[in-house]
């Protein structure tokens, strides 16, 4: 039995839809040692009714692990189950066609087809799908599907005559008819301006709830990701990075892409970091030393060299230099370079030991360009990150 069969049996394919174990995919066609891989050996699980996201930037690796679920390409190595079924595995060869798997697809471009009504792109994949259905009940069905998308009363208009938010939600409807088990959704709002893609996104999220379908989900938009998921995979280079909530991925990243791609992050280098003497880490950088209490999860450190220091920006306290208080441990002079009134907060970017350090602080305080000021980096709210 190969390690990547033993791997898959350890996890529990009865609360999973989807199971993926040491999947590659190479483009190329020998792959060898040197081979570029698209995909570099990601395992994980979607949990049943669970919606699921894969995120990370452009070319990272997110549509070619989508498209090797669909089945839609071949992936070179590993091994990917669904509903408890092997419906791919690259040692035994197997490869369910793509119509065969309990899955529905709604991609960038929605898939609409122009030539026909907008009831008969719904009904398609009861009428060409996996479990064919003839007669009224199909069309009864597809206009109830309309009813619940808000598409009521367009039924019997041409699909080009729908805005692309309507396309959108027809796109929705027509993949939710097949009864799949799950849904693959590749990037489905990208082509919507801003207001609608918020819109969108909440009723896409309380649809898949509705219908109880299990969602695997394509973004590299990480606000949409933190919005609307219950699991977040993000990738980086063909590789996974961190799969966490939201908002352990937020308040916990693991290295300091998660932390930069999640939200805006201020990333110190370090020197080298050690055990606190009262716990946590301490981490020599050009600032000075910078005690942090959050490491990443399951990491002891001991001595390291290298890494970053790593705090957002609401984490920072300011307030004005005061020439009779020296700074305390984890306290920092610096002199504000620039102040952008936001509404409800001030944006600073300060400057000390040469480094831009980005705050987001209360507005109403004077914190004018110039200002010698004190940070704060509370060590809670602080983490070193060792790559
Ligand atoms: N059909 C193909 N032939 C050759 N290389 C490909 C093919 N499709 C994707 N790639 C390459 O595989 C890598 C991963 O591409 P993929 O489309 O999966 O990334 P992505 O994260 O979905 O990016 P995007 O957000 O831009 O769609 C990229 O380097 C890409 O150039």
């Amino acid at each position: 039995m190969t390690e990547t069969m033993v791997e898959a049996m350890n996890r529990d394919t009865t609360t999973n839809s989807i199971v993926i174990t040491q999947l590659r995919k190479s483009y190329e066609k020998s792959a060898d040692a040197d081979a570029a891989y698209a995909v570099d050996n990601i395992s994980f699980d979607v949990p049943k009714g669970q919606f699921v996201t894969l995120l990370g930037p452009s070319g990272c690796g997110k549509t070619t692990t989508l498209r090797c679920v669909a089945g839609l390409e071949h992936a070179t190595e590993g091994r990917i189950e669904m509903g408890g079924e092997v419906v791919f595995d690259a040692a035994r060869k197997r490869h369910v066609r793509p119509e065969e798997r309990p899955i529905a697809m709604v991609p960038q471009s929605y898939g609409i087809w122009p030539h026909m009504k907008v009831i008969d792109n719904a009904a398609f994949p009861m009428r060409h799908g996996r479990n064919r259905r003839r007669g009224p009940e199909v069309r009864q069905r597809a206009l109830e599907m309309l009813e619940q998308v808000g598409l009521a009363g367009m039924a019997d208009r041409w699909a080009t005559q729908l805005s692309g938010g309507q396309q959108q939600r027809l796109a929705l409807a027509r993949a939710l008819l097949g009864d799949p088990e799950v849904l693959l959704l590749d990037e489905p709002l990208s082509n919507l301006d801003a207001k609608l893609r918020a819109k969108l996104r909440q009723e896409l999220r309380s649809f898949q709830e509705q219908f109880g379908v299990t969602a695997l989900y394509v973004t590299h938009d990480q606000a949409e990701a933190l919005a609307m998921s219950d699991t977040v995979i993000v990738m980086n280079k063909g590789r996974i990075e961190q799969i966490d909530r939201p908002e352990r991925l937020y308040d916990h990243p693991r290295s300091s892409f998660v932390a930069d791609f999640i939200g805006s992050a201020n990333l110190f280098p370090v020197r080298d970091a050690s055990a606190g003497t009262r716990g946590g880490v301490l981490a020599r950088t050009d600032l000075g030393p910078v005690l942090c209490s959050r490491t990443a999860p399951g990491e002891e450190v001991r001595h390291h060299n290298g890494g970053f220091v790593c705090v957002r920006p609401e984490d920072v306290g300011v307030r004005p230099a005061d020439a009779d208080a020296a700074p305390a441990d984890n306290e920092f002079t610096g002199v504000v370079e620039s102040a952008e009134f936001l509404g409800d907060r001030l944006e600073l970017v300060v400057r000390s030991a040469n480094l831009p350090i980005t705050v987001s602080t209360r507005a109403g305080q004077d914190l004018r360009p110039g200002r010698e000021v004190v940070l704060r980096l509370s060590p809670a709210a602080t983490s070193y990150l060792a790559n």
